[in-house]
């Protein structure tokens, strides 16, 4: 497996890190006989990308791929592009974080997460049963869908929570202007339903831009739900919020649970701890030398003398669980 980059410093992380077996600075290189060609660069450079490799001498039957957060506008320039040996199918893992670059890279990434391909009609069977065999590898499960359709499916359940969370964070960033105290206040929960606030300011810019028309009239719907609870606070009708928040309960409980989603979920243990000096230290190091990884953690109650709780939020399923196991047998009390 060839890694290409345009940066220098990528190039060593992804050969240290185990990523590729060799890494280039040049496409060419890279793309020249590979059997399988991944794009995983930002939605906006994907176009560039895939007119700089169909302008070169690719293998006969190569397939390209990306792992874009948008997939119409990717299909329509592949369309245009088209050569018959080469084969275009789009993809999109679900599965990720608010973290980039070659060091968020992991193994377990796209386990049990869906992983989405695009492909368009004229696509051979034969190239996508290809693509579908060496997915398989990262265990997740592929879920064929019309680019179109992904791009209003995925705009509803990722990218419109995205906006919401940074326009939720902006709201209460100016308010804290005028008194810090909402800053300090929004600890714990507000942290976590905003966590998406944290990512990529430019993967976010293309994403955004890329699938504009659905977000627009996302927005639109998104405004008319905000202003039926204006309504219903206007109106002071309890029994309309009390209905709001059942229908919303109902749907949530149908939600398939331990599953990735195109937003991950973390896992988290609570463990009563005395807040003293070095104990998040030490709890991170018996974690460490057993290998489990750790995603965050914080002390929730932190004054002084008072005992404390601590959040230990995992990205898998299986270390939440070993690390429950362990700080069990050393006396500490875990909850999940
Ligand atoms: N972050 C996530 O959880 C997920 C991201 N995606 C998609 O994956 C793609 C990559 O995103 P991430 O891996 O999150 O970001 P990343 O920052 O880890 O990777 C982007 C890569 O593109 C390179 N790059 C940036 N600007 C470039 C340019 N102008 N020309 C050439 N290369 C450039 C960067 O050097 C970097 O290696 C995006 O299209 C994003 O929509 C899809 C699923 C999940
Ligand atoms: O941080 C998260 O949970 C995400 O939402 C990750 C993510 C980002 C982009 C995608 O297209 C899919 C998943």
């Amino acid at each position: 497996m060839i890694g290409h980059s345009h940066r220098p410093g990528s190039l060593n992380r992804m050969i240290e890190r185990g990523v590729v077996d060799a890494a280039t600075l040049s496409m060419e290189e890279a793309a020249a006989n590979a059997d399988f060609i991944f794009l995983c660069v930002p939605v906006g450079n994907l176009e560039e990308y895939l007119e700089k490799l169909y302008s070169l001498p690719l293998k006969p039957g190569c397939i390209i791929t990306d792992v874009g957060s948008t997939k119409a506008s990717v299909a329509e320039c592949a369309r245009r592009l088209s050569k018959p040996d080469i084969h275009f199918i789009g993809g999109h893992p679900m599965a990720g974080s608010e973290r980039s670059g070659v060091d968020a890279a992991s193994t377990l990434l796209f386990e049990n997460a869906y992983y989405v391909l695009t492909p368009s009609p004229d696509v051979p069977e034969e190239a996508y049963s290809r693509l579908e065999q060496l997915l398989a590898y990262t265990r997740a499960q592929i879920v064929r869908v019309d680019p179109v359709m992904h791009d209003q499916i995925v705009g509803a359940i990722s990218h419109l929570p995205h906006i919401i969370a940074v326009a939720l964070v902006n709201q209460v960033c100016d308010y804290n202007g005028t008194n810090g105290l909402y800053r300090t206040l929004a600890a714990g929960g507000f942290r976590d339903i905003t966590r998406i606030a944290s990512s990529d300011p430019l993967i976010w810019r293309d994403i955004l831009l890329s699938n504009r028309d659905v977000l627009l009239s996302l927005l639109r719907d998104w405004n008319d739900e905000i202003g039926s609870f204006i309504g219903l606070l206007e109106g002071q009708d309890g029994e309309g919020i009390r209905q709001a928040f059942e229908k919303a309960n109902l749907f949530r409980g149908e939600l398939p649970e331990r599953r990735k989603g195109a937003i991950t979920s973390l896992f988290d243990l609570y463990i009563d701890v005395p807040d003293t000096p070095g104990i998040i230290g030490q709890i991170a190091t018996e974690l460490g030398v057993r290998h489990i990884n750790l995603s965050n953690m914080q002390i929730i109650e932190s004054r002084e003398d008072v005992p404390g709780v601590m959040r230990l939020s995992f990205r898998q399923e299986a270390d939440m669980e070993r690390a429950k196991e362990h700080l069990d047998s050393l006396g500490y009390s875990v909850y999940v």
